[in-house]
């Protein structure tokens, strides 16, 4: 089928009433810098839906990108066709039946729309006279009102018809952005991924907070964190990577707080630095991967001793999933892959044997007060790098990596 548009319909729109224009204005940028890589297209957004207008760009191609944009109800590639050619409009209805249809005994039906009134024909002529044209080509097939098989949809419009027949669910969600910025703590593990994308999904900006402890951990662990961006980014255009260097704090906290409290410490400061870095580039809460019950810092106790250095809103889209639940979006959205190869993370590298499952909050303030906390944690924000990661970015080489040799030495 030579499709020469793809209409895409609006998500959540209908109940965000006065922030249509944002809405529209959002969805309309990030379908443009989302399909960045098809430049003969052109989008047209109207006040229901956005036009794709192929201009000979691949279809397929063009919607594989589209069906990861938030903001997207279902989209459907369509078939333009002139006014006056009203013949075109049977030959490209049957096409797509007998795409649709390909067996005998299967069922259609033509559903014509007119948004030109002043049309000669009115839709009930047109549903026959396209009806009657697609029965006499394909006299095996039934015509059935309530669940046919195949349903092609003409629209009539002044300027052309539009056919199509094929509704297709978009990523559903929000355009990225219209919920404003806030940070995502990015390990290198299954969930934290699977955390950004559904804050983009709910049209959250966000920007990946990774900390890092060489040489405790690789460049490749680095680039793992880094990699998963970008498979993240391709649902927001771009992501901006913040790399936090933590091997001073995470070494200091080893010598001198107790071990059962280690990762209780460690994490608030990750969790307070996070809040800094926030604070700076305006952002506006905090995501990360936490789902209760899943690992020691996950106890409701362990998230409340790490969660008192901040007022800041923490939310963890994953916290009431099971991990089979995660893994399922992770498998979805490409990451699991990636995040099941085996580079090492600081927080499992300074793991304590047996940290607290149920800290006391007062002993992890004491133990922390001890340490020159400001100190160390203006160093770390000295050190910070940020960059840009766009989807279509590599950072893991490929095949058997140095480290990787020489780890086996
Ligand atoms: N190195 C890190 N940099 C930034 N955030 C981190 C880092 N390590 C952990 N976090 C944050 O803390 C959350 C909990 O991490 P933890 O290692 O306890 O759990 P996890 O279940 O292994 O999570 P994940 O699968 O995301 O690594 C992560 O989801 C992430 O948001």
């Amino acid at each position: 089928m030579q499709y020469t548009e793809v209409m895409a319909r609006y998500g959540e729109l209908s109940t965000k009433g006065k922030n249509r224009r944002d809405f529209i204005g959002r969805l309309n940028g990030n379908v443009t810098k989302a399909l960045r890589q098809f430049p003969a297209l052109s989008i047209k957004p109207k006040r229901d839906r956005l036009h794709l207008v192929l201009n000979g760009e691949n279809a397929d191609a063009v919607m594989n990108a589209l069906g990861k944009v938030f903001g997207i109800q279902t989209y459907s590639p369509v078939v333009r066709v002139a006014i006056e050619d009203f013949e075109q409009v049977k030959q490209v209805a049957l096409e797509m039946v007998n795409e649709g249809a390909s067996e005998a005994g299967m069922s259609f039906k033509i559903n014509t729309r007119r948004s030109d009134h002043n049309y000669a024909l009115d839709t009930n002529d047109i549903n026959l006279a396209v009806g009657d044209f697609v029965s006499e080509a394909r006299p095996d097939l039934k015509v059935e009102m309530k669940r046919p098989d195949v349903k092609v949809r003409i629209e009539v419009r002044r300027d052309a018809f539009y056919v199509s027949y094929l509704t297709i669910p978009g990523a559903l969600g929000l355009p990225v952005g219209t919920s404003g910025k806030a940070m995502l703590m990015l390990s290198g593990g299954i969930d934290s991924p699977v955390a950004a994308y559904l804050a983009l999904k709910r049209g959250v900006a966000i920007e990946m907070v990774h900390f890092f402890s060489p040489p405790y951990t690789t460049t490749n662990a680095l680039n793992k964190a880094k990699e998963l961006t970008a498979k993240v980014a391709a649902y927001a255009g771009s992501i901006n990577f913040i790399e936090v260097p933590f091997t001073e704090i995470q070494e200091t906290v080893k010598e001198n707080v107790p071990e059962g409290y280690l990762m209780t410490v460690q994490r608030r400061f990750m969790l307070r630095l996070t809040d800094k870095i926030r604070a700076q580039r305006e952002g506006l809460a905090i995501f990360n991967g936490e789902s209760v019950g899943q690992v020691a810092s996950q106890t409701l106790e362990s998230m409340a001793a790490i969660n008192d250095v901040t007022a800041t809103p923490i939310l963890r889209p994953v916290a009431t999933l099971d991990k089979t639940e995660i893994i399922d979006i992770a498998r979805e959205i490409d990451t699991f892959d990636l995040s099941v190869q085996p580079f090492e993370d600081c927080c499992t590298i300074f793991a304590p044997p047996q940290p607290k499952t149920h800290p006391n909050l007062e002993r992890a303030r004491y133990y922390e007060s001890q340490l020159a906390v400001t100190e160390l944690e203006d160093r770390a924000l000295a050190g910070i790098k940020v960059s840009k990661i766009y989807p279509e970015d590599k950072f893991l080489t490929r095949g058997m990596t140095s480290d990787q040799i020489a780890d086996l030495l």
